[in-house]
This record gives C-alpha cells, structure tokens and sequence, in this order.
C-alpha cells in the first residue's frame, strides 16, 4: 500500500459510504465492501464478499449494524482497515509508525519512528513528510503531561489532509460526542499549539485554510466516541515481553485508531460479536454465539466484567449515553 494507496482504498468505499448516508435516514445500506477471508489464520470465514451486514437506524440508539444473514458462532464476520491510527507516545520506537505491529528486531531503520516494512513506510510517506518538517516535542509533551492520545489522531489526519492523502471532511459521517465548555476550551488550547507548530514549520495559510477551530473540535469530537484502543492478542514471545514492560508502564495499548465500519456498531454489555486485533491495527470482527438474520450487532465499549453501575457511569462520561441493553434492564 503506497501511502495514497492505502488510503486511497479506503477513499472509495468511504465516498460511498458517505453518500449512502444521506439516504440512511430514509433506509438502510448493505455494506458492499472490504472483506476478506481467513483460511491463512485458521478461522472460519463466514462466506467471502461481501460482509453479511447492512448499517441502519435502530430504535433508540442512532445507526447500528444488523446481520443480513444467519451468521455462525467464531465466525468472522469483517475485517477493517484503519482510517486513522497513532502509536502510544511511549512506545514510538517499538511500534511501527503505521500499522504498529510491534517490533522484533533490534535493527533501527529509522531514528525517530520505527516503520515495520517498506510497505508501511510507504504508506506513510505523505503524512510523515509533513510531520518531519515540525518539532512537535512541545505538542507532545502537552499530550504526554496531559494523558491525551486524541490530539496525536488530529495532528495525524492534519498531516494526512496537508499531504492531499485524505479529505477534511474524511469523519464527518461518524457521530460527534456531545462537548462541554470545558472540553472545549482544552481542545482549543490543543487546536492552537497544533497550528503553532505547523505555521513553525513552514506551512502556509491557504495549505491549512481546513484547520480551524471548529474542524479541530468537531473532529475530535468524532474521534472521541469513534475511537479504539488497539490492545494485540497475537504476536511472538517477544511480543508478549514488552506488552508485559508496557502494561507495567501502564501503557498496555500499543495504540488507538478509527475505523470506518466498526464505528456504526452499538454496545451491549453482553455482546454478540467482538473485535479482535492478532498483530496489527486490521481489525476483525468476530460473532461470539449464533446470530440470526436481522439481530442486530453489538460489541461491548468497556471492560464487561464490571458491575451494573459502574458500567453505566463509565458509558455516560465516556460515550454521553444511559445503556439499556437487556443485561442493563435485568439489573445485573
Ligand atoms: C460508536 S457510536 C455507534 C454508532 C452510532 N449509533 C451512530 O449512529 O453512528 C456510539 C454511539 O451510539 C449510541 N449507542 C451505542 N450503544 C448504545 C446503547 N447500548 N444504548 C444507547 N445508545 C447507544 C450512543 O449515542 C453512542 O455515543
């Protein structure tokens, strides 16, 4: 994937996608698009192109994805390609810059980042141009100060939009969490060392004429609901050694990334279906018990083995919602 191609790949199933949303209101989509098969990794695939899935509107929870077929138990459903990833901050050397599999040879091939293959270099040779003209030591160590790994998915996408590898209005689809005049003014803080670096390294007004304040909060505002964190449950003893040293540091994710797809399925805290990372940010949706035609598909947000209320308070103040999913109603 060259780093237009990469996201080139995604560019045409996401202008359809955003085109097909302006008829969502009136009915639903099936998904047409990106699938693969498993046979390589000894799964189950559920049945080759396309997905068995179509986005809809659900009765009280905005879009949602519903089964357009039965669909096995340990099938997989789809898979996805990132819109949007970013390594965590303290394991930028070890992570790969792009895909961030994890690193497993001592060779460094690059001082700042670690790229994993030239495939991934490539990839992100339009973005990564762009961020190695600046010095983005201050608006890192803002991130690193503050605990923020949002504002790293923003300078990426800037970065990707000045490079013309991705639109501006690339998440617009996606849904916005609610912001409060705090949140607020911290992301304007953040919007304006993140154009402060920018115009540092040379970059002119026209090129940024997109990065305002308002597209940094209303993107950041998506990314909030709309992001993962990519924890891998694949990968080499090695692999297992520094998530170990990560966990220790507190940092047991090796990143956090968007997707197009995963991003319209609800949450139930007794799911149906889970998403997978083996030993790259290419999710992988997963059926956890037999799904019928029409049920809908639900993956859990948070950590399920929380009680009823600490569950509902995490999904509050991080997602803006009150779960009533039957788990929640049953009270348990
Ligand atoms: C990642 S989005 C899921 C797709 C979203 N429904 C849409 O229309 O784009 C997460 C948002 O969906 C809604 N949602 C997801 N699960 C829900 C649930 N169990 N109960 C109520 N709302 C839910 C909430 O508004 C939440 O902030």
């Amino acid at each position: 994937m060259s780093p237009i191609g990469c996201f080139r790949r995604w560019a045409s199933p996401l202008k359809k996608l955003q085109h097909k949303h302006k008829l969502l209101i009136a009915s639903s989509f099936t998904i047409t698009t990106t699938t693969t098969t498993t046979a390589d990794k000894g799964e189950k695939p559920s049945r080759p192109f396309p997905p068995p899935i179509r986005v809809s509107l659900t009765e009280s929870a905005g879009r949602g994805v519903f089964a357009t077929r039965s669909i096995g138990s340990g099938d997989l459903i789809h898979t996805a390609k990132s819109l949007l990833s970013h390594p965590s901050l303290s394991l930028l050397h070890t992570v790969c810059y792009f895909c961030l599999r994890i690193k497993t040879t001592s060779i460094s091939i690059d001082q700042a980042v670690f790229f994993c293959s030239e495939e991934c270099r490539e990839h992100s040779k339009g973005f990564y141009e762009i961020e190695k003209k600046a010095d983005w030591s201050a608006f890192d160590e803002q991130c690193r100060m503050r605990g923020l790994k949002y504002p790293l998915l923003v300078k990426r996408l800037a970065c990707m939009v000045l490079s013309g590898i991705a639109s501006s209005d690339s998440l617009d689809i996606l849904q916005p969490a609610s912001l409060s005049p705090g949140m607020i003014v911290q992301m304007e803080e953040e919007f304006g060392s993140l154009r402060y670096t920018l115009t540092k390294a040379g970059i002119m007004d026209d090129q940024m004429a997109f990065l305002t304040k308002q597209w940094y909060t209303g993107v950041l505002a998506r990314i909030r609901i709309n992001a993962f964190r990519i924890e891998l449950v694949g990968g080499s003893y090695e692999d297992l050694l520094l998530s170990a040293a990560a966990s220790v540091e507190a940092e047991a994710a090796v990143g956090n990334a968007v997707y197009m797809l995963p991003s319209f399925y609800n949450h139930d805290c007794d799911p149906n279906v889970h998403i997978v990372w083996i030993d790259n940010v290419d999710a992988r949706l997963k059926a956890l018990r037999n799904i019928e035609t029409d049920e809908e598909l639900r993956i859990c947000y948070i950590d399920a083995s929380m009680n009823h209320d600490a569950r509902q308070a995490l999904l509050f103040e991080g997602f803006g919602f009150q779960c009533n999913c039957l788990r929640c109603l049953s009270g348990d």
